[in-house]
């Protein structure tokens, strides 16, 4: 078996490449950092530090790489049997190009194997989108074929992967919390079900997908948020503050009241995941920026994200969201000089103001009374 992955970044090298090089797949990395192109080329391996109580460190053999905006990609996808990705949301818009071009070349070349494709973003059914993508930059004529031969996999992904310690010069070294998961739908696959180590299957997707986003990925954004306004630098010393954590942990269970009603979870249980992500959130093996936890924050106060989405749900079914409304309004605070997005949504807040901008990156309505509390939060904040 043959795989291609998007995004040899941290996710990429940490988790999911590192799972299919692991399970004998011979796995090529398309990315555009040329020095990380370059070495994993020179080289063909790369360790993985998996930090814990029992740290080891892992090396990844047999895996080379070629530039994303090269035609090395089309010859690829026409070539192998998985394609995923872990470039980011965004990106996803910019690699379906190439994917269309080698699905093309693919139905041309009479390669009829199954072909499936997940991206492993931290997106709600994000394979799907790069789908449409795909299907908008690809010829009508090659439409049914694809719909016949290429499964797109919609996958919830899971594992706390910082970027490396500043201290390495090795543009490959990886640091991985031990804890991963990455569970796929099975539902989508063309073909016999793949058996990889590490890949879980599932028919009932969405309710992962909303469970790791709305309880992992919304403590995790509200942390940074409000851990950047105390002046911590870590995601660890934000959550060991304890005001912040009394936030996190409300927001969570908010959200999670919205989960267990709409997909019947395990009060308990549930309970019991929230806590065991407050301690992945306190690792002390493990540096996280509340920089990287909180970029973006355009994407993260987007309608179907972290922030409002579940916020969205507590107002369905009339539920308590005092704390996401207090992590919706840190988040209009976020500021980082390296961050395009923050920088526009300051100079949003200052043309605008907070209610109009917060109307306008979430959807929601600018009279209404989340929108007039989250906005109260962000002045009293300030
Ligand atoms: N790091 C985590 O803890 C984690 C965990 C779960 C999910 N994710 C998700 O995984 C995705 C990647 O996150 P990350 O933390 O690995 O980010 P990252 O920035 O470390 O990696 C992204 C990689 O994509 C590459 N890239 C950019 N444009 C590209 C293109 N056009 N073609 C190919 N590669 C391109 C970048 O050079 C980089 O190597 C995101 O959607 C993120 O939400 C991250
Ligand atoms: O990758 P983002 O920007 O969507 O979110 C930042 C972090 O919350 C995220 O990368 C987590 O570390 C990850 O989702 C853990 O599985």
């Amino acid at each position: 078996m043959k795989a291609l992955h998007f995004g040899a970044g941290n996710i990429g090298r940490g988790f999911i490449g590192k799972l299919l090089a692991d399970a004998g797949i011979e796995l090529v990395f398309a990315d555009v950092n040329q020095a990380v192109l370059d070495a994993l080329n020179a080289r063909h391996e790369y360790p993985v530090h998996v930090v814990g109580e029992q740290a080891k460190v892992e090396i990844v053999k047999g895996v080379s790489a070629v530039n994303s905006t090269s035609d090395d990609i089309i010859a690829l996808v026409a070539e192998v049997d998985l394609v995923t990705t872990a470039v980011g949301p965004q990106i996803l818009e910019r690699i379906a190009g190439s994917v269309a071009k080698g699905l093309a070349q693919r139905h041309e070349a009479g390669n009829a194997r199954p072909l499936n494709i997940i991206a492993c973003e931290n997106m709600v059914r994000g394979t799907s989108q790069l789908k449409q993508h795909v299907l908008n930059a690809l010829p009508e004529q090659h439409h049914a074929w694809v719909e016949q031969h290429v499964g797109f996999v919609d996958s919830a992904v899971d594992r706390i992967v910082p970027p490396s310690e500043a201290g390495s010069n090795d543009p490959l070294e990886v640091t991985v919390e031990t804890f991963s998961e990455w569970i796929v739908d099975k539902t989508q696959f063309k073909g016999a079900l793949p058996d990889i180590a590490g890949m879980e299957l599932t028919d009932n997707l969405m309710a992962f997908v909303e469970r790791k986003l709305f309880t992992l990925n919304t403590g995790h954004a509200i942390t940074a948020y409000l851990g950047q306004l105390a002046g911590h630098q870590t995601i660890r010393d934000a959550i060991l503050d304890e005001k912040i954590r009394a936030v996190v942990k409300g927001a969570m269970e908010e959200s999670g009241a919205v989960l267990i009603k709409r997909y019947g979870f395990d009060a308990d249980k549930h309970a019991a995941y929230i806590e065991k992500i407050l301690g992945r959130f306190e690792n002390p093996y493990l540096k996280d920026d509340v920089e990287r936890v909180g970029r973006q924050p355009l994407r993260k106060l987007s309608a179907g994200d972290r922030l409002i989405k579940p916020t969205l749900g507590t107002l369905e079914y009339q539920l308590p969201n005092a704390h996401l409304v207090q992590g919706i309004a840190a988040a209009m605070h976020y500021r980082s000089a390296q961050d395009p997005q923050a920088q526009e949504l300051e100079a949003l807040i200052n043309e605008k103001g907070p209610q109009a901008t917060l109307a306008q990156v979430s959807g929601l309505d600018a009279n209404s009374d989340v929108v007039a509390a989250a906005v109260s939060a962000y002045h009293a904040m300030a």
